[in-house]
């Protein structure tokens, strides 16, 4: 058996499609324009790739594109003003520091100057204490696009055996609490984990967000599961995930590729998130 190959491309499209369709009603209904804010720290050259890529997608949907590029030896009230400045701009829906950021900036600090209205990222205190409550507020982008490709392919989600491996702050522990909110029997592992692949093997749906490069394979995948490769890493050969594709693409029912998988979609559910604050700017929930 040879596992069926999610296309996070496709879906990413036909997802991008629907935004685009949404932006241009927003405009005609408001006058304005959903703008997305992106801030590069420094010339990480991946980093400056990723922020290109999501400038040109949300120029493609009809959104207003802000970017500001800061040196790195930008200081902690350059990026400050700079968030404040983008904080209380009207024409400006969202706002996305690219991380990682210099070594010597507080990213937490940073990020939480972001007002949670404009946290198109999800990734400020606030918008994780209502992720974590449950309560209404924009849900961070990897892990949004990670259930969206399981959606995607009819996996049910209530009830099963979830594992995720990872716990980092922009994806292992949101995906956890969204998967927990879809009702499913969430187990989260990660580097101090024993025995991990006993608990892989347990699990329905593995979703891997280690950062550790072919961390995964045959070994610790139950067969028949689907397996979801949140993980990205250059390599002599090319981009590659935490899962060993070829090893893991015998064993799972459905699996995503590296590149084509979750990477797309985490930037269709940016342009999603940008739409969605635009629309509760205008049109406020009683
Ligand atoms: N504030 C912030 N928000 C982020 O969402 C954020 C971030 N910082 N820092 C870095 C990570 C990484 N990330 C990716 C987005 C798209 C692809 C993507 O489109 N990947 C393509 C391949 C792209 C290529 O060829 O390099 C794919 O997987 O098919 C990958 C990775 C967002 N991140």
């Amino acid at each position: 058996m040879t596992a069926a190959i999610i296309d996070g491309k496709a879906v990413a499209a036909r997802t991008n499609e629907e935004t685009a369709q949404a932006v241009a009603e927003f405009t005609d209904r408001t006058g304005t324009r959903p703008g997305l804010a992106t801030i590069l720290v420094g010339d990480d050259a991946a980093s400056a790739v990723y922020v290109e890529s999501k400038r040109r997608t949300s120029v493609r949907l009809g959104m207003a594109d802000f970017h500001r590029h800061l040196p790195s030896t930008a200081s902690r009230d350059d990026v400050a003003r700079l968030l404040d400045e983008l904080a209380s701009d009207d024409a400006v829906s969202g706002i996305l520091l690219q991380l990682p950021l210099p070594e010597s900036l507080d990213t937490t600090g940073l990020v939480d100057l972001i007002p949670p209205s404009k946290d198109v990222d999800g990734l400020t205190t606030a918008s994780a204490g209502l992720l974590a409550r449950g309560l209404p507020g924009l849900r961070p982008c990897t892990p949004l696009g990670a259930v969206e490709l399981l959606d995607s392919s009819e996996v049910t989600l209530s009830g099963s055996r979830v594992v995720v491996v990872g716990r980092s702050e922009l994806v292992g522990r949101p995906l956890a609490q969204l998967l927990l909110q879809r009702d499913a029997t969430v187990t989260t592992a990660h580097s101090r984990t024993q025995d991990l692949p006993a608990v892989t093997r347990d699990a329905d749906v593995l979703v891997v967000a280690a950062g550790v490069p072919g961390l995964i394979g045959a070994e610790h995948v139950k067969k028949g599961a689907v397996v979801i490769d949140v993980g990205i890493h250059r390599t002599e050969t090319g981009l590659a995930g935490d899962v060993r594709f070829d090893e893991v693409v015998g064993v799972a029912s459905a699996i995503t590729p590296v590149p084509g998988g979750v990477g797309p979609m985490t930037i269709a559910m940016l342009m999603r998130n940008t739409l969605t604050a635009a629309i509760m700017v205008s049109e406020p929930q009683q």
